[in-house]
């Protein structure tokens, strides 16, 4: 893989100019037998421009999961007991993710890397870490040559500043910092539009979490995808984006540049994540 230029600047345009379009959207999940359903996201409208990100801060159980979930296309229809969409609308990458075609379903799954809080539901346990970041190119091209895939995933691995010696290890022979790298360099191998990543610094210590956020930010200024990005602190939101939306029992209760939306809250919720941020 050589550089890329930025989409933005190749003029990848999705029809209205935004990679991600989500308008009055509600989402909700099954509840079980006779329950009826569970609402986790209600009335949220955001848009993220090609090659823009956007980062969503929320407290635990705020709905950032299933939004990421919608966002990056694993709604019910696609995955048994994901969220369904039960209101509004979501186009990405131009796609109708409400009413998704298989079609559809399969090149969302292309042109999106996802990266779900706990890597073990997209590591292998049984695969080496090459091995896990080599599974997304022989789904788009079985044919691939192993020369070939070996050379993309050593690039890959590297792009998120891992030792090659990484690539033969297993998932548990990884600390969990190195898990999450290898998972992002999972989701970016297929050179992805669009990247979802759920708190990708979930877990890992302190001191690596940055490292991680920074080879992040540096890997999209190169490729210039569209990004976005789940954190848990507001600390992290600003090595990834100028742009942040905060969610509140599944709704927004702030959205803007992040000074814009700390330095004069609407919320409650968003005065104390302000007061946190002084701190
Ligand atoms: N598979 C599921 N089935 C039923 N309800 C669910 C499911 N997943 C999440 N929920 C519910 O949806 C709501 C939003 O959950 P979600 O995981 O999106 O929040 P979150 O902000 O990502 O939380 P956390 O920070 O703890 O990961 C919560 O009330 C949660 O209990």
């Amino acid at each position: 893989m050589t550089a890329l230029a930025p989409r933005a600047a190749l003029g990848v345009d999705e029809g209205d100019g935004a990679a991600v379009h989500v308008d009055d959207l509600s989402a909700r999940y099954r509840a079980g037998a006779g329950r009826g359903h569970a609402t986790a996201l209600t009335g949220i409208s955001l848009s993220i421009p090609v090659g823009g990100t956007l980062a969503v801060v929320g407290e635990a159980g705020s709905g950032k999961s299933t939004l990421a979930r919608v966002i990056a296309g694993l709604t019910d229809r696609s995955r048994e007991g994901g969220p369904q969409i039960s209101g509004g609308g979501l186009r990405v990458l131009g796609i109708d993710v409400r009413h998704l075609r298989p079609r559809e379903s399969d090149e969302l799954a292309l042109r999106v890397g996802y990266v779900p809080q706990d890597t073990a539901h997209v590591l292998d346990p049984h695969l080496t870490a090459g091995e896990n970041v080599a599974v997304p190119l022989y789904e788009r091209n079985a044919k691939l040559t192993r020369r070939v895939a070996g050379g993309i995933v050593a690039e890959a691995i590297d792009a998120m500043h891992l030792t090659l010696a990484t690539i033969p290890k297993y998932p548990h022979e990884l600390s969990r910092g190195q898990r999450q790298r290898v998972a992002l360099a999972r989701a970016l191998v297929l050179d992805p539009d669009l990247l979802v990543a759920d708190e990708p610094t979930s877990g890992v210590d302190a001191t690596v979490r940055s490292s991680i956020l920074d080879h992040l930010a540096e890997v999209q200024r190169r490729r210039g995808f569209t990004a976005f990005v789940v954190s848990s602190e507001i600390g992290e939101v600003r090595r990834l984006s100028e742009r942040l939306a905060v969610l509140h029992r599944g709704t927004i209760v702030g959205m803007g540049a992040i000074d814009q939306v700390l330095d004069a809250p609407t919320h409650p919720y968003v005065e104390r994540l302000a007061a946190l941020g002084r701190r």
